[in-house]
Order: structure tokens, then sequence, then C-alpha cells
């Protein structure tokens, strides 16, 4: 039987726990605050604003948005990030991205004060993270981890292969499990055989944002397969990289998109918000 990965149910015990940390903090004077600074209208964005949102307000954390027009300067958007490292009522600050095309990504990372840039993507975190000193981790593969942990997968020594190399998710990913002893392989647009890569993965993790990209012929028999993606099929209905369907029945655990990884980035963000939030206790 595959067991289904559900990162629905996963994220809801994360947050009854977040909830009871949230209250004592409280109780203390102190009210997490995450700030979302949003530019343009990318689609994968768009629901993860929305659910973010809705999450935080469930949790009492302070969440402002900040959204700026598609065509927005750079110096708008860094003058966004310089006023929230300055308000001490914000633990958190997190850049949508993608950015649009005006727009140097990079330096609007650096911006962001490290201590506050709680998706973990200023070089200094990633730095750390590399070294196996991890400060603040990205959301999206913190909530892998804690989902295969959930369920009591153990990577060590394992054969995990990361499918795509971005800042947000495989590079990350690939640190985090590597970190956890797992045996890593990156692949990528560039990468040959690619199939003959996947189908050696104990632990495959698909982030290319290529709608149902990977199909049961790309998955060794019981494989855990995770599926990062956020697509829209021809049809319009949201869709992962994984043709869950054909792969569902040779893994021996998938998540499923939509109620997948998506919550457990959420969850991920909320409780890096909770613990930047809980500095402020001792300080
Ligand atoms: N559920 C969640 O919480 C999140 C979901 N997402 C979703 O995950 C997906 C990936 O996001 P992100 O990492 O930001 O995407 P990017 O577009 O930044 O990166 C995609 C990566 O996949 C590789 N790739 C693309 N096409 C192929 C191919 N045909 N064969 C092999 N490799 C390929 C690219 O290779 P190369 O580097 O050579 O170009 C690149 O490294 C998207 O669908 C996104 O919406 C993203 C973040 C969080
Ligand atoms: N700086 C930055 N950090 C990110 O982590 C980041 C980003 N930019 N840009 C966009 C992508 C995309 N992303 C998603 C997270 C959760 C859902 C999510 O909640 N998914 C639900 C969707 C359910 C529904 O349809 O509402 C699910 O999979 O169940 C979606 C997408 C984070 N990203």
């Amino acid at each position: 039987m595959t067991i289904r990965l559900d990162g629905k149910q996963t994220a809801n015990s994360m947050m009854a726990t977040l909830k009871t940390e949230i209250t004592a903090l409280k109780a203390k004077g102190v009210t997490p605050g995450l700030a979302v600074v949003l530019v343009g209208d990318d689609p994968a964005s768009a629901i993860y604003v929305r659910n973010k949102q809705r999450r935080a307000e469930e949790l009492g954390i302070n969440s402002v948005r900040r959204t700026l027009p598609k065509s927005a300067t750079q110096a708008e958007v860094l003058a966004e990030v310089a006023t929230l490292n300055q308000d001490p009522s914000i633990d958190g600050i997190l850049v949508q991205l993608p950015l649009p095309s005006q727009i140097d990504e990079n330096a609007v990372i650096e911006a962001i004060d490290p201590a506050k840039d709680v998706d973990g993507f200023h070089p200094l975190n990633v730095g750390k993270l590399w070294e196996n000193m991890p400060r603040i981790i990205a959301s999206t593969p913190f909530g892998i981890m804690a989902l295969l942990e959930h369920y009591h997968i153990d990577v060590a020594g394992k054969h995990a292969v990361v499918l795509g190399r971005s800042n947000i998710v495989g590079r990350p990913m690939a640190a985090l499990l590597l970190n956890h002893d797992a045996t890593v392989t990156i692949a990528h647009s560039k990468t040959q055989n690619l199939f003959a890569i996947t189908k050696q993965a104990d632990i495959l993790v698909v982030a290319t944002g290529q709608a149902e990209f990977i199909t049961a012929d790309a998955v060794k028999p019981g494989a855990v397969v995770i599926d990062v993606g956020m697509d829209h099929n021809a049809a319009g209905k949201l869709v992962g990289d994984v043709d869950y369907a054909s792969v569902a029945p040779v893994a021996s655990a998938i998540t499923p998109v939509p109620g997948g990884v998506g919550p457990m980035t959420i969850a991920g963000l909320m409780t890096q918000t909770v613990a930047l939030a809980k500095r402020r206790v001792h300080e």
C-alpha cells in the first residue's frame, strides 16, 4: 500500500503546537510579526499569499502585506525592505519570488536584515545551511523534512535525487538532505540521461515547475516521491510536477498536490516566524 503523505493534516498538527507557543509569547507581550512583500502577480505567489494570510490569522500572527505594482522600481522595493528592517514589530520579512525582470532579485534579498530573513535566502543564511550550522531554513525544504519526520521516513544513507536547483527549493533541499546524511544528487535541465538518474532515487524530490513531468517510468519501485510543483495543466487544474495517477502505484509514499508540500511550506514559515519572535523575549 502506498502511503499518501498528508501535508494538510501534518501541517494542522504543527499549527496546534504553534498556537500554544504563540499564546505564551503574547502573555509576555510579544506578538509575532510577519511581513510579506508582493510585487506583481505571479500565480503560485498568489496562492501562497492567500493561504499564508489565512494561517497567520488563525494563529494570531500579525501578518502585514505590502503589495507593489508589477511596474515597481528596484528603489521602491528596496525602500519597502528598509522600512521593514527597522520596524520592531516585524520579526520576519519575506519577499515573494520571482520578482519582475526589472528588479535585481539578489540585491533585494541581500538588503533584508539576515536576522529577519524568514525565508533563509540571504547569503549568510544560505552559507550557514551549507556549513550544517543552520540558522533560518527555507520554508519549503524545512516543511518537507518535517513531513518526512512525521512519517518516520529516515533519509540517512539513502540516495536522494533533487530535481531542480533553484535558490527557493532545489539547492536548500539538497543541503538539508545532505545535513541529514543522505547521499544527494542534484539534477536540472542540462542533466543528461535524466530519467536514468531519477530512477536511482530512494527519495525523489521534484521541483521543476513542469506540469506532471515525472511519470511512473522515471521512478524506482518503492521510492518516496515528494512533489513540490504548483502548476496548471492544459485544463487549468492545479497539478504538481509529478503525474500522481501513474506514479502513486509505484511509489512507497507520495505527496499529493494540493495537500502535500504546499501546506507544509506554510507550516514551516509559521514555525520560523515564531522562532524569530521568541528572540524578543530573551532580549
Ligand atoms: N509547494 C510549495 O511550497 C512551493 C512550490 N513551488 C513550485 O515548485 C516548482 C518549482 O519552483 P522553483 O524551484 O521556484 O522553480 P524554478 O523555475 O526556479 O526552477 C526549476 C528548476 O527545475 C529545472 N528544470 C526545469 N525544467 C526541467 C526539465 N525539463 N528537466 C530537468 N530539470 C528541469 C530547472 O533547471 P535549470 O536550473 O537548468 O533551468 C530549475 O533548476 C514550481 O511549480 C513552483 O510553483 C515553489 C516553491 C514552493
Ligand atoms: N520568497 C518566496 N518564498 C516561497 O516559499 C515562495 C515564493 N517566494 N514564491 C512562490 C512559491 C510558491 N509557494 C507556495 C507555497 C504554498 C502553496 C500552497 O498553499 N499550496 C496549497 C494550495 C491549495 C489551494 O489551492 O489553495 C496546497 O498545495 O495544498 C502554494 C505555493 C511558495 N513560494
